[in-house]
């Protein structure tokens, strides 16, 4: 399969909890090369948003502020708006003034829809594709954000990266302690821990193109050559009861029947759905497919360059909320002719 998005332009969504850290990080990131020709595309929180007073980028950055609301409800249309006119607007003599798109959410956001935007929204995608989600999860605060904020929690769970800031200011029991918890709630994702939003800008370019290797490692299970195994993960008792499930298939898929599972998940996603990220052996196909899904959007497969640790195998993460391993389970019969070896708890 060709893949003619490959020019899209890659975007960036940087999000996390209040004061986690997302302006700091932003304005580090935006002094480093590979990210000098960055559109940065600030949401304020109500009136009083003070992060791009905050955010001092370095005079080539392209900065726009969304200030009219939260990002993920009410400027959802702005920020269509932006993006869709981004590429004329920050244009000098017919040359796009820019590269890539970082787009910071307010802290309060859950970033779903901002990612329906990015994944779905007709005339974005058609210029726009989703480089990754990072997210940035306070050592200090995060595990009692995660417990009682549901947006944390999705932040978490949508991740691609996650960046544990203030790991100066925390001591390191503390740090395991989150880290293992993130593990739990979204194992597909990259950790990483910063201090003062230092990090080179290459370490956060393509995540949504990797799973990390903690999907693997969740279990003490061994992948049985060509039955899907199936990792235990979030066994922590959310109240909304957010689950992560990973699968591992060693046999390559069929095209034909991807097709029918894919059409089958779409039937399946809705507001509990929040997170689906796979990358994707198929059946004579030497390079991987990544899926992405979030909620109700599903973007069809995107051949990657490569096979990102060099496993020729599929790896599939969903993260749901208050939904029976079972019903995921159900839906592999279609990718397989195996029954999973092991199953989820919770
Ligand atoms: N000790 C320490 N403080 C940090 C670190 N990173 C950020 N901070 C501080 O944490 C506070 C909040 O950081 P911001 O970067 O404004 O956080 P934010 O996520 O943009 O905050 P909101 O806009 O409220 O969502 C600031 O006082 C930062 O200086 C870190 O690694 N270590």
């Amino acid at each position: 399969m060709t893949d003619s998005r490959h020019q899209r332009i890659p975007v960036t969504v940087l999000t996390g909890f209040l004061g986690s850290g997302k302006t700091t990080l932003l304005n580090q990131l935006v002094r480093q090369p590979a990210m000098s020709r960055a559109l940065v595309i600030i949401n304020e929180f109500g009136d009083i948003g003070l992060d791009h007073q905050l955010f001092s980028a370095s005079h080539e950055t392209q900065v726009v502020e969304l200030s009219s609301g939260c990002l993920c409800c009410a400027v959802r249309g702005d920020l269509t708006r932006t993006l869709r006119d981004s590429v004329w607007r920050f244009s000098r003599e017919g040359q796009r003034q820019f590269d890539r798109v970082i787009i910071e959410t307010s802290g309060l956001a859950d970033p779903a829809p901002i990612l329906h935007t990015v994944l779905a929204a007709q005339r974005v995608a058609r210029h726009f594709r989703l480089d990754g989600v990072i997210t940035t999860i306070d050592a200090l605060h995060g595990e009692a954000s995660l417990e009682r904020h549901p947006e944390a929690r999705a932040q978490a769970g949508m991740a691609d990266l996650l960046l544990i800031t203030k790991t100066d200011a925390a001591d390191d029991e503390r740090v395991t302690a989150l880290q293992q918890r993130l593990t739990r709630l979204n194992p597909a994702a990259g950790q990483q821990c910063i201090r003062d939003g230092m990090i080179a800008a290459e370490a956060l370019l393509a995540p949504a193109a990797a799973i990390a290797p903690a999907t693997r490692v969740a279990g003490s299970l061994t992948p049985v050559r060509g039955a899907p195994l199936m990792l235990p993960s979030d066994d922590h008792a959310h109240d909304d009861r957010t689950r992560a499930h990973c699968i591992v298939l060693t046999e390559p898929i069929e095209r034909s029947r991807l097709a029918r599972w894919l059409a089958h998940i779409e039937s399946l996603m809705g507001p509990d759905f929040l997170r689906l990220k796979a990358v994707l052996a198929i059946a004579d196909e030497p390079r991987p497919s990544v899926v992405h899904g979030v909620q109700h959007t599903l973007q069809p497969p995107r051949q990657l360059e490569d096979w990102p640790d060099g496993r020729q195998q599929s790896t599939l993460v969903f993260i749901t909320r208050e939904m029976a391993a079972e019903r995921l389970e159900a839906t592999l019969s279609l990718l397989t002719d195996e029954r999973p070896a092991a199953r989820p708890q919770g």
